[in-house]
């Protein structure tokens, strides 16, 4: 997939980094010279050289995205031509203060303004903007399909007409949703953009009315990523878009957990294996194994079966009494070449057994494949079937982990619990069969709308649990009150035409209670308070006052 940081993106911000590093030192240099003005020491020139830097800030700061700085240095440019064309100049010394003040508040918005340039009602918000997918919507047939995805928290881009000269378009998009009938002009456009950035062509969904087999032929013969008929289903197109997403987000690297005593060839498996992309821990004392696969979270663990005095095979069985750790993949380590005994030794407790010595080839392949497996089997146990967010008894888990990081570091982390409204009655009026879409289509948008480091839960048929590591009650309540409202303006399609469902929150802060169970009854009280108060909503636990749905 195209890469979207380009060098010239880089260069870019080489280049506002260089401004704000060069105008602080400038406005702190003048500020100084300020102090002598006080005492009758400024120059004319001084005062010319303090004029031209204000100048010089009013008009590019805004370029580098420091635009109230922009603005500041240009109401307080006017004030120092003022006192430049005075005679004799430095008239006003009582001014100098003041002046001195504004050039401290200037120095400060170089360091804080460019977090802030974007909205100001996000200011202080976890950053989720930066892991939305920009779609770039082709042609204006399909504004009100854009404004569907939209809503599902995709950041949309519709470009009204064909042909195109938008290269900005196409560098910062993702995917390209476009009339089947105008696919051609668009592939070309497409290769067009992707040879001029040196990347390859953003893939394409296509939108038509033709379900022959001639005309999906011709669409896969000319390149198309995917045809979704008129009126098009939005939350299948968005569960595509996910997709297509999880492809092109580079997996992070598989987890590898080494013990071995001999550390030589310990070291030798960590670099070949780190080489090949994995990250590799490398322990030799089995006394910290448990302390080690709980701060770590391996994907597998590779494991000498001899280990004076300790017994590999002996080991795993240890990992096993970890209810935690009954699926975590364990691979013997070993040059027993007796069938029987590895056999023997597998039954106790391991999943396969790599006979040393092993090839450094072989080695990365049979690592890779035991991850790839490791990784698909942990996803199939941990994920809800309907969803694909994380089940029950995961979600939960994963309340507990962030229960114990909350303990030991003291950050804010929120939790959510959601509810739809009136659910049975979307049930019985559309059936079942729509009533799962309606519980994907919210979980969609909340994979969508939240950050990747969020945890998301199905937790029960219509209830969904979040947490939020890292984010306040006040953040969390913005958020979901936009996830709410986005979700209310989904429309499903019903027995008799189009409906539209609401979900309702209780939050909970996490730090605010003696244990992860009694922060989850505090979300389900303020949820059930949100409830009684018309649904549709937010409201947050506050602890020694009843929910409320203001955390401040
Ligand atoms: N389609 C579908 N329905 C489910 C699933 N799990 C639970 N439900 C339904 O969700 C409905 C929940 O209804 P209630 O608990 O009465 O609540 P409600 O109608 O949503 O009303 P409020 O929560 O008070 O707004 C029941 O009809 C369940 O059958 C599921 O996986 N799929």
């Amino acid at each position: 997939m195209a890469p979207k940081v380009t060098a010239i993106d880089e260069r870019l911000l080489q280049l506002k980094a260089r401004f704000a590093e060069r105008s602080a030192i400038q406005l702190r240099e003048l500020s100084a010279k300020l102090t002598d003005w006080q005492y009758g020491h400024c120059t004319r020139e001084d005062l010319q050289t303090l004029y031209e830097l204000l100048h010089r800030l009013a008009g590019s700061s805004g370029t580098f995205g420091f635009h109230q700085l922009g603005q500041e240095a240009g109401q307080l440019e006017q004030v120092i031509k003022a006192q430049i064309s005075d005679s004799p100049p430095l008239s006003d010394l009582h001014l100098a203060p003041e002046i001195q003040a504004r050039l401290a508040q200037l120095s400060r918005l170089l360091v804080t303004e460019p977090s802030s340039s974007a909205e100001a009602a996000t200011t202080d918000l976890p950053d989720t903007a930066s892991e939305q997918t920009q779609l770039l919507v082709l042609d204006s047939s399909l504004n009100e399909l854009a404004e569907a995805l939209n809503n599902f928290g995709f950041k949309v881009v519709v470009c009204e007409e064909l042909p195109l000269h938008c290269a900005h378009c196409w560098r910062s998009t993702s995917i390209i949703i476009a009339p089947a009938a105008k696919l051609t002009q668009v592939v070309n456009w497409n290769q067009q953009q992707a040879q001029s950035h040196h990347a390859s062509p953003s893939p394409i969904l296509c939108i038509g009315s033709d379900d022959s087999f001639a005309a999906r032929y011709a669409l896969a013969e000319q390149g198309a990523d995917g045809l979704f008929l008129q009126p098009v289903k939005v939350p299948q197109l968005a569960k595509r878009i996910e997709q297509i997403k999880s492809q092109q987000q580079q997996p992070y690297a598989s987890k590898v957990l080494l013990l071995d005593d001999d550390q030589e060839l310990a070291e030798h498996y960590r670099l070949v294996l780190t080489q090949a992309g994995k990250n590799v821990k490398v322990m030799a004392e089995p006394t910290e194994l448990l302390a080690v696969l709980a701060e770590f979270r391996p994907d597998i663990v590779l494991l000498d079966v001899h280990m004076p005095p300790y017994s590999g095979v002996t080991l795993a069985r240890m990992i096993r009494l970890e209810p935690d750790w009954l699926s975590l993949p364990v691979i013997y380590l070993s040059s027993e070449q007796d069938r029987d005994l590895q056999i023997s030794a597998l039954a106790q407790g391991a999943d396969e057994f790599i006979t040393k010595p092993i090839s450094d080839e072989q080695l990365i392949l049979t690592v890779r494949a035991l991850c790839h497996r490791a990784r698909q089997l942990a996803k199939l146990v941990s994920s809800d079937g309907l969803t694909g967010l994380l089940n029950h008894s995961h979600i939960k888990r994963a309340l507990g982990h962030e229960y114990a990081r909350v303990q030991r570091y003291g950050h804010n982390t929120s939790l959510a619990m959601l509810d739809l409204d009136h659910f049975k009655g979307v049930n019985d009026t559309h059936g079942h069969g729509v009533g799962d879409l309606v519980i994907k289509a919210l979980a969609q948008l909340l994979q969508q709308r939240l950050r990747t480091t969020d945890h998301l839960g199905r937790y029960g048929g219509e209830e969904f649990v979040v947490i939020l590591p890292e984010c306040s009650l006040a953040q969390a309540k913005h958020m979901f009150e936009e996830i709410c409202y986005h979700f209310s303006q989904l429309s499903f399609m019903g027995n008799n035409g189009t409906f539209h469902v609401t979900v309702s929150v209780g939050l909970a802060l996490l730090n605010d209670f003696v244990s992860e169970e009694h922060a989850l009854n505090a979300a389900d009280a303020a949820l059930y308070q949100q409830k009684q108060a018309g649904r549709n909503g937010v409201t947050c636990y506050l602890p020694h006052a009843p929910a409320s749905d203001s955390p401040e």
